[in-house]
């Protein structure tokens, strides 16, 4: 049973209702349901919270704030209160507000113009701070916010959460050293609503085994620096591929930076070959050693339907992803042709495709209404490698502006440099060897080291630094160790 006493004590400036008014509200205006839904993540969930609502409500809002408030006072002391974006964002407002807490906001997209912040407010390293949630499931969004903070030399020891779907959140946010607490659990809920005849039993069971079925693993690996081993709570943490795969929402997004850690590979290969049997031989050999493999397949003169089933199965038989490198550029309504009809069928098969950012949000759009469905990504091309070119000045900061209004589809960036702070972006750089310089048309050369340690991108995309080398193997694995080398020495610089 639920401890009533506990939840209506009165606090500060107002004073919570009893637990039980609060989920016989949320109920009643729909911000707890019970039936079929389809998640984020594609999974059918017998039950959906859709707190947004709640801003409609004034009085619920203050309600759940003052129980969220109640829940978070637990002995630790704080500076100030974060809510996780964006639904948490006013109930903190609420808490800050009520009882004179002062405030941060983090912002979701990181600046990279004026102040540049991503944590607005007023602070200094060392301070504590609450922050807050409305639902946590996996605990990534929370330690999302976390991560964003400490970043900025914030700590966090304690998160409040109106409810806890009991998925997993809470051990996952242990791991990290995080307590989580939380005004309800999904298991009260059932309780409740149950209790009051609003839940049949077997709607209560449906949920029950669906909770049960579908826990998080606590596996988290967030880096810490040598500061925090030796019990300095003023933490610079740094982002893993393996922290960043499960930040991101987009499953290929996620698959890539779960590819990346798990192959220690950062390398995508550019295989501009002229046949399919040189594609093919070229993507079994370097297949273990590639995070991506890249493909012109308009260059191939041989094509046939049957070479792309060939190489999906080489993708899925060393753990890689396909990367079609169509650069589309025209209207919405003509690359939407392009993208899934004509010879090459190209959403059939490639995982990731690429787009000019030029013709405007329209070509986003087209690609989206035939990628979507079939669960691709895009990139954004923001920066080119070639001399002259003239995507220049603020034409990468509009690319990083139409990307974040697509980020359902878009999951980074073709750059040659860091367009943003927010971990869900990929960076993918282009013109790669190990020595810098430049071909004689134009196509200008960075070094591993450049572009992974010194730039911050992600992937570097390298051609014919491996297909014309005399062993395209021992090419890949240089490539690979560099890339990887070059990365793991960002994690100990940042
Ligand atoms: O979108 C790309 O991949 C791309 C963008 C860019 O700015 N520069 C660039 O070189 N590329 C591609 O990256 C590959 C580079 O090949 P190499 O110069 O042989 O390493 C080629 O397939 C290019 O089409």
């Amino acid at each position: 049973m639920i401890d009533i006493e506990a939840a209506c004590l009165p606090v500060g400036m107002g004073s919570a209702t009893n637990l039980n008014d609060l989920v016989l509200k949320l109920f009643e205006i729909g911000a707890v349901k019970f039936g079929n839904f389809t998640l984020k993540s594609g999974i059918q969930s017998p039950v959906y919270f859709d707190l947004r609502v709640i801003i409609s409500y004034p009085d619920l809002m203050i309600d759940v704030s003052e129980h969220l408030y109640q829940a978070s006072k637990t002995g630790s002391t704080y500076q100030s209160v974060c809510g996780v974006p964006y639904t948490a964002l006013p109930l903190a407002t609420c808490i800050s507000t009520a009882h004179k807490f002062p405030m941060l906001i983090r912002r979701k997209e990181a600046k990279d113009y004026g102040t540049k912040k991503i944590i607005e407010g007023h602070y200094k390293p060392g301070d504590v701070c609450l922050v807050v949630e409305d639902v946590v499931t996996s605990g990534s969004s929370v330690l999302e916010t976390v991560l964003s903070l400490q970043q900025e030399e914030i700590n966090v020891t304690d998160a409040v959460v109106l409810v806890d779907r009991e998925q997993g959140g809470k051990d996952m946010l242990k791991t990290k050293g995080i307590k989580l607490h939380s005004v309800c659990t999904i298991t009260q809920i059932l309780e409740v609503l149950g209790n009051m005849g609003k839940l049949e039993q077997d709607v209560i069971n449906r949920t029950k085994q669906f909770i049960h079925d579908n826990r998080f693993n606590p596996n988290g690996n967030v880096k810490r620096s040598p500061e925090d081993e030796g019990g300095d709570r003023s933490i610079k943490r740094v982002l893993t591929y393996g922290d960043r795969a499960k930040l991101c929402s987009h499953s290929v997004a996620k698959f890539l930076f779960t590819t990346m850690e798990d192959k220690q590979t950062n390398l995508a290969l550019s295989a501009d070959v002229t046949t399919g049997a040189e594609l093919l031989r070229l993507a079994d050999a370097v297949g273990p050693h590639i995070c991506i493999l890249k493909t012109h397949i308009d260059i191939i003169s041989d094509f046939k339907p049957d070479l792309v089933h060939d190489l999906s199965h080489l993708a899925e038989k060393h753990g890689f992803l396909i990367f079609e490198d169509r650069k589309f550029a025209d209207i919405g309504n003509t690359v939407k042709h392009q993208y899934s009809s004509g010879v090459y069928r190209i959403s059939d098969w490639s995982h990731i495709i690429n787009a000019h950012a030029l013709p405007g949000p329209g070509i986003v759009q087209g690609l989206k209404e035939v990628g979507l469905v079939k669960d691709r990504a895009c990139l954004l091309i923001a920066e080119m490698s070639s001399k002259g070119n003239l995507a220049t000045g603020d034409y990468a900061k509009a690319t990083l502006k139409m990307a974040e209004e697509h980020d359902d589809f878009v999951i980074g960036f073709i750059t040659q440099s860091k367009l943003s702070n927010d971990p869900n972006w990929v960076h993918i750089t282009p013109g790669v060897k190990l020595t810098r310089g430049k071909d004689s048309l134009g196509q200008q050369y960075l070094t591993p080291r450049e572009v992974i340690c010194d730039k911050e991108c992600d992937i570097i995309i390298v051609g014919r630094g491996i297909t014309e080398a005399e062993d395209s193997v021992v090419a890949a694995k240089a490539f690979q160790e560099a890339g990887y080398n070059a990365y793991l020495e960002r994690m100990q610089k940042t």
